[in-house]
């Protein structure tokens, strides 16, 4: 069945094409080491010319490296334990439905367990901040190795287990967009292990390192530390609790897995997420009750928002009938399937997006107002949503062609009310 799928060469290139995607490879790690370099300096400007790039040997660390593939293969460990449920991706070019092991809260409550011995048994765990640059160093090493494996096992895969936006014939594209749609060792999923466990989880606990290095050098964790850690927390922990959610996200339904998601969810995620603590250690900032009650609130608004829009939509997905969902208004499409147009989805085209906005500004105010470099994660994230959205209306659009076209007529704006 598999032989006889057609090839569909993917025609419309993403990020400039081939070269587009040469760039990313240099630009990606690049701004990585730029981030941290900066981080690391006495005022933490952007605004001044980044210094020389330190010797290279003080840039590897064999021991960082060790730490981070066994906290790769515990992560493996955890997910492959006979604990949790199984859920079955969408269907499938050649009509088969992957199935995928959910237990990835499971795996996050035993690395707390893990973490939390670590503490009691006083490990160092500011080694991670004091060596942060190698660890970040050690994991782009990885993610590279593992892409070139992906592209090399990509090559022996069948044309149906080729990525719909990944096949477009040049070797460098398809390398960085991920050429294979869901690269499996056995029923060893790769992608959607990478996507939520060993850097999501791992940017909690990049995140109590930092913590403990602030109680290591002033006797107690600040504020700012406090809500940022609470924050991201909480963010990573509804991931994983929702965690059968991400089978129909983009990434996993659509795009491949090449360097692009390999270096995004093993370097990208732990090193420049955590920014905001990275940088509270060493630029500690004072944050009035008053200020920090601001925002609390405005992380809750942000969380009610992203977690509301993404559920109301989830829940109509896998059910149009369920209670919750039954009073909302929608759009019949040829496809058979509805388009909300009242609830979260009537407030905005992005709901979920405006969310996540909210709750990114909230993760970098306790970072104060004198510096721009804890604002990295707000800046890229509204770039990457803002691009996102018009991949997913361009495929909106594709797919249910009118339809799309009424939705946008009654929901006018993308992401932000009145804005845009
Ligand atoms: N922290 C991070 O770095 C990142 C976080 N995210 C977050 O991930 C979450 C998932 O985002 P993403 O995967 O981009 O996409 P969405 O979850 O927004 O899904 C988009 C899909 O939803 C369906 N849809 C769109 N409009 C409607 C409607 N009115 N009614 C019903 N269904 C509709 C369409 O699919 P269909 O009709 O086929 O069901 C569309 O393709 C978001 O909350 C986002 O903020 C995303 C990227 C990075
Ligand atoms: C570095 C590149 C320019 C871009 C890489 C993008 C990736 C870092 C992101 C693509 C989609 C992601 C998602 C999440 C994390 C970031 C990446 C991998 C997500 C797991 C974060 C937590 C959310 O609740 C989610 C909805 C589960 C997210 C899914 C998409």
């Amino acid at each position: 069945m598999a032989d006889k799928i057609k090839t569909t060469r993917t025609k419309e290139l993403e990020f400039g094409g081939s070269i587009g995607a040469l760039l990313m490879l240099i630009f990606l790690p690049g701004t990585v080491l730029y981030l941290l370099l900066t981080c690391n300096t006495a005022d933490a400007s952007v605004f001044q010319v980044p210094g020389p790039l330190p010797p290279l040997e003080t840039l590897w660390n064999p021991f960082a490296l060790t730490l981070l593939l066994g906290w790769m293969s515990l992560q493996a460990v955890l997910y492959m334990l006979p604990m949790g449920t199984i859920a079955e991706g969408i269907t499938l070019r050649d009509n088969s439905r992957l199935r995928y092991k959910i237990n990835a809260f499971y795996a996050f409550l035993v690395s707390a367990v893990l973490a939390g011995v670590a503490v009691t048994l006083r490990v160092p765990l500011s080694y991670v901040y004091d060596h942060f640059l190698e660890f970040a160093v050690a994991s782009g090493i990885i993610s590279l190795a593992l892409s070139i494996f992906l592209y090399i096992k990509s090559l022996a895969a069948p044309e149906s287990a080729l990525a719909p936006g990944g096949n477009s014939g040049n070797p460098l594209y398809d390398f960085f967009i991920g050429h294979e749609l869901n690269p499996r060792i056995g029923s060893f999923d790769l992608k959607y292990f990478c996507e939520l466990r060993p850097g999501l989880i791992g940017w909690c606990l990049i995140n109590l390192c930092f913590l403990m290095k602030d109680i290591e050098l002033r006797g107690s964790a600040s504020l700012s530390m406090i809500l940022v850690c609470g924050f991201q927390g909480l963010y990573v922990m509804d991931a994983l609790w929702h965690e059968e959610a991400i089978l129909t996200t983009m990434d996993i339904v659509h795009d491949g897995f090449g360097f692009m998601l390999a270096f995004g969810d093993l370097c990208w995620v732990p090193f420049t997420y955590s920014l905001q603590a990275y940088f509270l250690v060493r630029h500690p900032q004072e944050l009035s009750t008053l200020a920090a009650i601001g925002i609390v609130l405005l992380n809750a608004v942000g969380y009610i928002i992203f977690r509301g829009a993404n559920s109301q939509k989830n829940a109509f997905r896998r059910n149009p009938s369920d209670p919750s969902v039954t009073g909302l208004e929608t759009i019949p499409t040829a496809t058979g399937k509805k388009l909300l147009v009242s609830g979260w989805w009537g407030l905005v085209r992005h709901p979920n997006y405006l969310g996540d906005l909210i709750m990114a500004l909230a993760w970098s105010l306790p970072c104060g107002l004198g510096h721009i470099l804890p604002y990295f994660y707000v800046i890229y994230f509204t770039g990457l949503l803002i691009h996102r959205e018009a991949r997913d209306e361009h495929q909106c659009l594709k797919k249910y062609g009118l339809a799309w076209q009424e939705y946008c007529k009654r929901v006018p704006y993308r992401i932000f009310p009145y804005i845009y």
